[in-house]
Formats: structure tokens, sequence, C-alpha cells
């Protein structure tokens, strides 16, 4: 299974608590994680092996969005900041369009992703 990890940066640190409160889940399952760029990097130095792909403001949204739109990832996690800007709010909204497109788990929140990653 495929999950793929997002958080802008005033929500990274409660991605990487995220990840840690769950890792053995991670591991036991077996999950592939895919990431944006820096979300990545954060997620590899807290001790997981994540696929990276390109920071969110230069396309790793958008290139996460192509692999949920061709049936490659069966969950997103994007923890957003509701309360900053960010310049490529077009790809975030491709994104969670993509997911709602294609029936794809979407958790925008460290409270609905922990009830999503409880149900796998
Ligand atoms: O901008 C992001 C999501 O929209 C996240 O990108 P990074 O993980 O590269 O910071």
């Amino acid at each position: 299974m495929e999950i793929a990890i997002i958080a802008h940066d005033g929500k990274k640190a409660e991605m990487i608590q995220f990840l840690m409160d769950f890792k053995a889940l991670i591991i036991s399952k077996n999950i592939t994680l895919i990431a944006t760029g820096t979300t990545g990097k954060n997620a590899e130095k807290a001790g997981f092996t994540v696929n990276k792909y390109l920071s969110g403001p230069y396309g790793g949204d958008a290139q996460i969005a192509g692999r949920v739109a061709e049936g490659k990832t069966d969950m997103v996690l994007f923890f957003r900041d509701p309360l900053g800007m960010h310049p490529h709010e077009p790809d975030i909204a491709m994104l969670m369009r993509l997911c709602d497109v294609h029936d794809v788990p979407l958790a925008t929140n460290p409270a609905t992703a922990e009830l999503l990653i409880k149900a796998i």
C-alpha cells in the first residue's frame, strides 16, 4: 500500500510526530511512503524510508496528484496549514480534486489522518 505524506511548513512537526506515533503500524503493514521533497527529508531524518518527489512549490503536489490519477497512491495524508499563503495553491487544489475524482482517501489534518491510518 502506498501512502503519500505531505505537510506544509507549519505542520511538519505534527507530521513527524504522527509518523512516530504510527511507526510500528507503518512497518507492520509494509506501507510505502511517498512525499513532497521537504516533508520527505524530514521523515528520512526521523528514520523513515521515503520516496521523495519535488518540493511542493516546485511541483511535488502535482507529481503526487499524477500518481493518484494513475491509481498508484492509495491514501493521501496532507497536513495543510490553513493560515498560510501558498504560491502553488492551484496544485494543492488539483491534488485534492483528483483524490475526490478517483475516490482516494484524503486526510487534511492529523485527527482525520489518525482515523484513516487506524482503519488500514
Ligand atoms: O508545499 C507542500 C504541500 O503543498 C509541501 O512541500 P514540501 O514537503 O516540499 O515542503
